[in-house]
């Protein structure tokens, strides 16, 4: 597989215009990227540009912080599978997870995770390994398996680091092979990338996807 095959194109910037939108949109089908990563607001516009492509439209579900509430998290997930997504990156309630409220956690994943299976659509769980321990990221990814999320994310990009190798290190150790891992957030170079998936990602996400990518293409100066 390409690196650009495992690449979530992504633009989740408060302030991103329809016009971003499409142009990013545009780039994902002339590099081959496996996604665009749009806000809530902006799927259906990407479904319909991408319509008849094979970039799939992932979203994210109570994004950046985590702490809507499940029913908020239910709803805004039924929208944007109604409004054309098939991947669905869900920050978990970080707070629940440090309080050991870990049925509610679970529960809240798995949810959605029976919700994106009846429409054929992938569920990628963000745990924000930046603001948790070890043993933290350990037992959100038990969540994650225990909800029958199909990928667990590092990161939305929005905290005070994003993925690290060591976080997918110890992600693959502890989670099955049939749960994949995304690494996303401060992914600005194709060596940080490839770094990322020698150590067990499986999807990389990137707001600087067309840079990262054409590094080592370039033709050698005059
Ligand atoms: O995957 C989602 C992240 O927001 C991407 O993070 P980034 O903007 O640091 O590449």
């Amino acid at each position: 597989m390409t690196l650009a095959a495992r690449i979530d194109h992504t633009l989740l910037r408060p302030d991103a215009t329809e016009a971003q939108i499409l142009q990013l949109c545009e780039e994902a089908v002339a590099h081959g990227f496996a996604s665009v990563c749009v806000p809530p607001c902006y799927v259906a516009l990407a479904t319909e540009k991408l319509a008849g492509t094979a970039v799939a439209v992932c979203t994210v579900i109570g994004f950046p912080l985590g702490y809507s509430t499940s029913s908020v998290k239910f709803k805004e997930a039924e929208v944007a599978l109604y409004d054309g997504a098939t991947e669905l990156d869900m920050v978990i309630n970080i707070g629940a997870l440090k309080s050991g409220k870990v049925d509610m956690v679970q529960a809240e994943i798995l949810d959605l995770a029976d919700l994106c299976h009846v429409h054929q659509a992938l569920l990628k769980v963000i745990i924000e390994t930046a603001l948790l321990s070890e043993a933290e990221i350990e037992l959100a990814c038990q969540l994650c398996v225990g909800g029958e999320a199909d990928f667990v994310k590092t990161s939305t990009g929005f905290a005070s680091r994003g993925a690290s190798v060591e976080d997918v290190t110890l992600m693959r150790r502890v989670l099955p092979e049939n749960v994949r891992i995304k690494a996303a957030g401060g992914i600005r170079t194709r060596a940080a990338a490839q770094a990322m998936i020698a150590a067990g990602a499986d999807r990389i996400g990137s707001s600087n996807s067309v840079a990262l990518i054409a590094e080592n293409n370039e033709t050698t100066a005059a």
